[in-house]
């Protein structure tokens, strides 16, 4: 199984400007990276950043253990992920670097639930992870793309399963999503939220965080 991360470094988050400023959502967005690359490897998945441009120092700073495997493809999140399923003869898993939650088991049960196709929907419609075991399926990312995804497996007569998982749903797109990476995410995530002031509030009855 080759697992790809695709991650696009240049202005990553942009959802979550209202709440970080530019720098810190670039360095949100390399700590996430790093939790989702350590808990792939925690698993004995290598993992392959699916990278807009080769990856920076301070990216590559950002990511514990060995020299990670980098494949750079400028184009557009569908076209650069289906250019790799059209590579490999082999299953493929795509992984979102935006998984701050993710644990070795929440990926062990994506990466052992049979079917051509299993998908980890996202809240608000995305694919947040993908396993494809089918040679004809395609992605087609963005809008609410677990459908597409849905419908293409139909389409190619594959078998569909999908995980319900909480923490494979929970992407940090959004400004109300800070507090999952900070209640659940993982060290990095955690640690940046920390290094950018952020405190939990738990007042009125609401967990929300602040600064
Ligand atoms: N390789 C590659 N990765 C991408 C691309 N667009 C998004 N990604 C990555 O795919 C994952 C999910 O995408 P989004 O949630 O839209 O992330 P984002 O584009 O940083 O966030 P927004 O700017 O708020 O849309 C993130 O880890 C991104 O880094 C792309 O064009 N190419
Ligand atoms: C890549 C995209 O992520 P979202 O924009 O839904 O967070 C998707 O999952 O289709």
């Amino acid at each position: 199984m080759q697992v790809v991360v695709p991650f696009a470094d240049e202005s990553p988050k942009s959802r979550l400007a209202p709440a970080l400023e530019r720098e810190e959502r670039r360095r949100l967005a390399r700590a996430m990276l790093a939790d989702v690359c350590s808990t792939l490897r925690a698993v004995g998945r290598e993992p392959t950043i699916l990278a807009t441009k080769p990856l920076s120092a301070s990216t590559l700073d950002a990511l514990d253990g060995p020299d990670v495997n980098v494949i750079v493809d400028d184009r557009a999140l569908t076209p650069a992920v289906n250019a790799v399923l059209e590579s490999v003869d082999e299953t493929v898993a795509v992984v979102m670097a935006d998984l701050a939650l993710a644990t070795p088991a929440a990926l062990e049960t994506l990466f052992e639930t049979p079917g051509e196709v299993v998908v980890a929907p996202g809240r608000g419609g995305g694919t947040n992870a993908l396993v494809v075991r089918h040679p004809e399926f395609r992605t087609d990312y963005h809008g609410a793309s677990i459908l597409d995804h849905r419908r293409k497996a139909r389409e190619i007569g594959a078998s569909l399963e999908t995980v319900d998982s909480f923490r494979l749903a929970t992407d940090v797109d959004e400004p109300a999503d800070l507090v999952e990476g900070w209640l659940h995410g993982g060290g990095h995530t955690r640690a940046a939220l920390e290094a950018f002031g952020f405190d939990l509030e738990t007042t009125g009855g609401r967990v929300r965080l602040v600064r």
